[in-house]
């Protein structure tokens, strides 16, 4: 694949070397089973549907079960009242009475039909308030077992990959799979009554037709295999097709594209991946083309053996002319029935995998959550201290935090300060408990909040990030989503947040102040500045309330007279609590050294490490790493 025009351009990306995800190997493994335990995975495939199925609706799934069971007896009477037909008219004795006798058979036909009728639109119309709701029920399940995962999951790419797999492929797989699984019921009853009445007029027909059946049947499954493995093979191709495609729309990037005319340059990329995905695909489908060629060709041999089987029974007496219209009838409906079976049958298999991807997300997304605890998290701890916490990211074998020892008394405003990359930002989320130390603890007044619900913790803690959340809602309700569980028809506890955080001014320049919707996504929305959206995002930190209060960079988008307001909206904040009886926690990450000078204790961070710590007067006075940094910082302001 990796020769040819395609290979020869470089990635956009910069490598070709992805690694693949970590679910696609045991798929892999799943899609090369033997024909034999591939059979003995439908059923597995089939339960995993019913249960989906049966948890949406026990009622409708038994209801859609028997309209489709009965649709494929109806057609079977039908099949019987057509053998009868044939018997009559093919019988001895003049025409016109074999007519009259068929005639409460050929009834018989029509009936068979006009129900058959009626039982599909019943059960697609049952079908119809069936699946919404699986789907429904499945979304839901997806949804709800990923909104619970802890925040370092979503650093895992494989992860995210199986995520945006499972809603990509996993649940439009379930739908289809319902609707090919109904089929797959209704086509069985029908072919089963065929083969039932080929082998009731001769039982030597029957093993040959089954040879049809089996010939079909390997190359429905090596059609499956063969599409899933190169779904997984072509996983990360994929993935990078994906990443283009949103350097190509997204709207953050839409000025540098066009800043730095990279639109070529983007163009080429999505095509070169595209082209080698085309490629793939189109040997995919050659192999496919080609497996079933063999499959039909053997399926077509076993009729045709079953034709000159009949034509011998014929010949030697064995079978009368009218039966043997009969069976040629049975043997076509039977062979029809087989087809359709094996299509359902094989399409629920092969989408199986893909049922899979998302059963595997569910229970990935399941083992992600905080370990189930009772213990509650201290209210409004006095100290929050940090025993020899070490800390890696999924999938990185370096340490962005060792041997980190801090211990935090309430009230304290903490800052954290240091080089890029030094773990400010990984150790502020270590505290608040929105990571989970790989080892050593975090210690609320003696507890350990990895024994402790996470809600427990995260509810006293507010997170004023670098990059706020752009919600896209109202001006007032980007404030509120601080803590929506606040009753403040009053009011009182917004507008304290945003002459806080100076945001009263940028909800005062909107057209529609707080009622103004922040997105480009709807038609008439407004979009804020860097400096605005951080505004709101301080707003929204000091709105929460928390006892411990994370704030990271809350100013570098801001201006000097917005940063003093918010510092001096932070300092208040940290002053009193909700009730004003006592002291927050705030921990302060910001590159702005002239900002921490009054805080009760700098942290300086150096490769994941602490290496001083102190008052801005012992730091300076000790010459060290801060003095240094500090004394660059004031040295660009003083020489001009
Ligand atoms: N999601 C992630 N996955 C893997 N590694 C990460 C991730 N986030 C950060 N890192 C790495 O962890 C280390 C610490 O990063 P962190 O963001 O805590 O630094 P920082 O001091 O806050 O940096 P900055 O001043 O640039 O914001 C860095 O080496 C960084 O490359």
């Amino acid at each position: 694949m990796e020769n040819g025009p395609a290979q020869r351009t470089p990635s956009l990306i910069g490598t070709e070397d992805f690694a693949k995800p970590t679910w696609a190997t045991p798929g892999e493994t799943a899609a090369r089973r033997s024909v034999t335990a591939t059979l003995r995975a439908v059923p597995a495939a089939i339960t995993a549907i019913v249960r989906l199925s049966w948890r949406a609706s026990p009622t409708l799934t038994v209801v859609v079960g028997v309209a489709q069971l009965l649709a494929g007896a109806v057609a079977a009477v039908g099949l019987l009242a057509t053998a009868n037909v044939l018997t009559v008219l093919l019988s001895e004795g003049p025409t016109p009475d074999r007519v009259v006798e068929s005639l409460p058979s050929v009834l018989a036909v029509v009936a068979s039909y006009a129900t058959r009728a009626l039982m599909d639109s019943a059960a697609t119309v049952l079908q119809g308030r069936l699946r919404p709701r699986i789907m429904e029920e499945a979304q839901d399940a997806m949804n709800s077992a990923v909104v619970a995962v802890e925040l370092k999951a979503f650093d895992d790419p494989s992860f995210r990959e199986l995520i945006r797999q499972g809603i990509r492929r996993g649940l439009p797989s379930i739908d289809q799979s319902i609707r090919l699984l109904a089929e797959a019921l209704r086509s069985v009853v029908t072919m089963a009554s065929a083969l039932v009445a080929t082998a009731v007029l001769s039982l030597w027909l029957l093993p040959v037709m089954l040879l049809a059946a089996l010939a079909e049947m390997w190359s429905a499954t090596q059609v499956g295999k063969l599409d899933f493995l190169s779904f997984l093979s072509n996983a990360t191709r994929q993935l990078r097709i994906g990443v283009v495609q949103d350097l190509i729309v997204k709207r953050e990037l839409a000025a540098e594209v066009r800043a730095y005319r990279l639109q070529d340059q983007l163009m080429a990329e999505h095509r070169r991946v595209a082209s080698q995905l085309t490629e793939e695909t189109v040997r995919l489908e050659t192999k496919k083309g080609f497996v079933q060629l063999v499959g039909r060709t053997l399926s077509g041999l076993s009729t045709g053996l079953a034709y000159v089987l009949l034509g011998l029974l014929l010949h030697q007496g064995v079978m009368p002319l009218a039966l043997a219209g009969t069976a040629v009838l049975a043997m076509r409906n039977a062979n029809t029935g087989l087809a359709a079976t094996m299509r359902s049958l094989n399409r629920v298999y092969e989408l199986s995998h893909y049922i899979d991807l998302y059963h595997g997300l569910l229970s990935d997304a399941a083992g992600r959550h905080h370990p189930p605890c009772a213990a509650l998290a201290p209210h409004n701890p006095t100290e929050i201290r940090i025993e020899n916490v070490e800390f890696s990211y999924p999938g990185s074998t370096q340490r962005a935090l060792r041997d980190i020892n801090l211990c935090i008394r309430r009230g304290e405003v903490v800052a954290l300060v240091g080089e890029n990359g030094s773990g400010k930002t990984t150790l502020s989320k270590i505290i608040a408990g929105l990571y989970r130390p790989t080892s050593g603890a975090v210690l609320w007044d003696g507890v350990d909040i990895a024994t402790t619900t996470e809600e427990s913790v995260l509810d006293q803690v507010a997170l004023i990030s670098q990059e706020p959340a752009r919600w896209p809602m109202t001006a007032g309700n980007n404030i509120r989503m601080g803590r929506l569980e606040y009753d403040d028809t009053s009011k009182e506890r917004w507008r304290r947040a945003v002459s806080a955080s100076g945001a009263d001014e940028v909800v005062r320049s909107l057209p529609k102040g707080e009622d103004t919707i922040l997105s480009k996504e709807f038609v008439g929305g407004r979009d804020l500045s860097g400096g605005q959206w951080q505004r709101l995002g301080v707003a929204r930190g000091v709105y929460r309330d928390a006892a411990v209060l994370l704030a990271d960079e809350p100013t570098a988008a801001l201006d000097a007279k917005a940063e003093a307001v918010v510092f001096e909206g932070l300092r208040r904040a940290s002053a009193l609590d909700g009730e004003g009886t006592g002291s927050r926690t705030t921990i302060l990450v910001t590159h702005r050294l002239v900002n921490v000078r009054r805080a009760e204790r700098i942290v300086v961070l150096h490769q994941g490490r602490i290496v001083e710590q102190g008052t801005h007067a012992e730091l300076m006075a000790s010459k060290g790493r801060y003095a240094d940094m500090y004394a660059l910082q004031a040295d660009a302001y003083t020489t001009a």
